[in-house]
């Protein structure tokens, strides 16, 4: 099988690469590196030189591509195969291709049965999903598949990493600029708390601190918006919310799935609290069961104060593949009502894992 890889040296596709490799993906397959910007320059793993992305010739020889070039790309080049007869499988990490009729949303622990459905049906475009959703699916697809889910609100907090890397080093550097602008002041176990805010504040609004990627300090701030508007008051990544769970799990009444989505200052783990109006009361136990059993990757944490400081933050999470699901209790709303808190690493299971694992599928049929 000749697979071509495109943004094999972003952020996104090194995680991938890192995981391929670790796992002995590369066992069974020729693989051909691509490039939109060093074509000629030697190819990782010794597989040549770097081919020119763009090459539809060269494209067209593979029986896979996988991309995580970014949107740009899907849009210039996904076209231009089809029409020069392609046949072959693409897989891709970027949102483009996501809701379109013949392209399937691949998260295969939760979704296995559409993929199947869609490699019997021919379907050629296998789209990994939007974070967020994906590591909600992880954690909670469980209580999804087993007709238990009404509607679920979700509120984000989402990592740095899902702006992209620049926006990782920026958060770094603000937070380097708060401390900085208060270091003699922390130095001083006596000088006064509110002088430290006072100056941390002013730092936060003047023009000190780097901003060039998130437009705003991200360090020492929330920010309550994600992606850009779209109706009804919702951002891009609030919509997706319910767009995408929707089509990974096949529904055929759609469940409603909204809330606010939030960019925080963590690294690459993105956390969300959930509202989940359940169809009927069920025991908390059959909950925790259910949750627990569903995938080998979602791990269901005590709901006490230790446990979810210890294992439920993108601290503990960070580079793991490891989805736990906290804070599991009945709300004062009502006993339908069931809270719950999860976390996960967006690079992984949020963007480079559900690619890698349908490349073994097809490996596999
Ligand atoms: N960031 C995220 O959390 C998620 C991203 N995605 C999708 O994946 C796409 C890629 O995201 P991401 O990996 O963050 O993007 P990056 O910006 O890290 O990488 C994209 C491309 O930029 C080029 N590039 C230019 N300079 C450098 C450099 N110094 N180091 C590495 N690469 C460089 C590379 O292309 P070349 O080698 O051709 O020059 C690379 O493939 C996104 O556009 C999105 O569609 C999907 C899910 C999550
Ligand atoms: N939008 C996500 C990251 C991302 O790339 O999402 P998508 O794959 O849906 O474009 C975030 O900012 O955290």
């Amino acid at each position: 099988m000749k697979v071509g890889l495109v943004g094999w040296r972003g952020m996104v596709g090194s995680v991938l690469l890192q995981r391929m490799q670790e796992e002995n993906d590369f066992a069974g397959i020729e693989p051909v590196f691509f490039t939109t910007s060093q074509a000629g320059q030697p190819a990782p793993m010794n597989a040549g030189t770097l081919k020119d992305a763009s090459d539809i010739s060269e494209l067209k020889k593979l029986d896979v591509i996988i991309t995580c070039q970014g949107g740009d790309y899907t849009k210039a080049v996904r076209p231009q195969l089809a029409q020069a007869g392609w046949k072959g499988y693409w897989i891709d990490a970027a949102s483009t291709l996501r809701m379109e009729n013949d392209a399937v949303i691949i998260l295969d622990p939760v979704n296995r049965n559409v993929i199947d459905a869609a490699l019997d049906k021919g379907i050629k475009d296998y789209i990994g999903g939007n974070c967020t959703v994906s590591l909600m699916l992880m954690g909670l697809g469980g209580l999804f598949r087993s007709g238990l889910v009404e509607w679920v609100s979700s509120m984000t907090y989402q990592a740095a990493s899902g702006a992209g890397a620049p926006n990782m080093r920026e958060l770094l550097s603000q937070m380097g600029v708060l401390q900085n602008s208060v270091a003699d002041l922390l130095a001083q176990p006596s000088s006064a708390i509110l002088e430290i805010d006072r100056k941390v504040t002013a730092t936060l609004r003047s023009d000190v601190l780097p901003t060039k990627e998130f437009g705003f300090p991200l360090a020492g701030n929330v920010l309550p918006w994600i992606d850009r508007e779209v109706e009804d008051g919702q951002s891009r990544e609030e919509w997706k919310g319910y767009a995408e769970t929707n089509k990974i799990l096949g529904t055929k009444s759609p469940i409603p799935v909204d809330g606010i989505c939030v960019r925080v200052g963590a690294m690459r783990c993105h956390s969300q609290a959930l509202t989940i109006k359940l169809v009927k009361d069920v025991p908390i136990a059959d909950i925790e069961q259910i949750i627990a059993n569903d995938n080998q990757w979602a791990k269901l944490v005590p709901n006490t104060k230790a446990a979810s400081l210890e294992g439920l933050t993108p601290a503990a999470v960070s580079g793991s593949l490891t989805v736990p699901v906290g804070r599991v209790r009945k709300m004062k709303m009502g006993p339908e009502y069931l809270s719950a808190f999860t976390c996960g690493d967006q690079l992984l299971w949020g963007a480079a894992e559900p690619l890698r694992r349908m490349l073994q599928i097809l490996k596999e049929r």
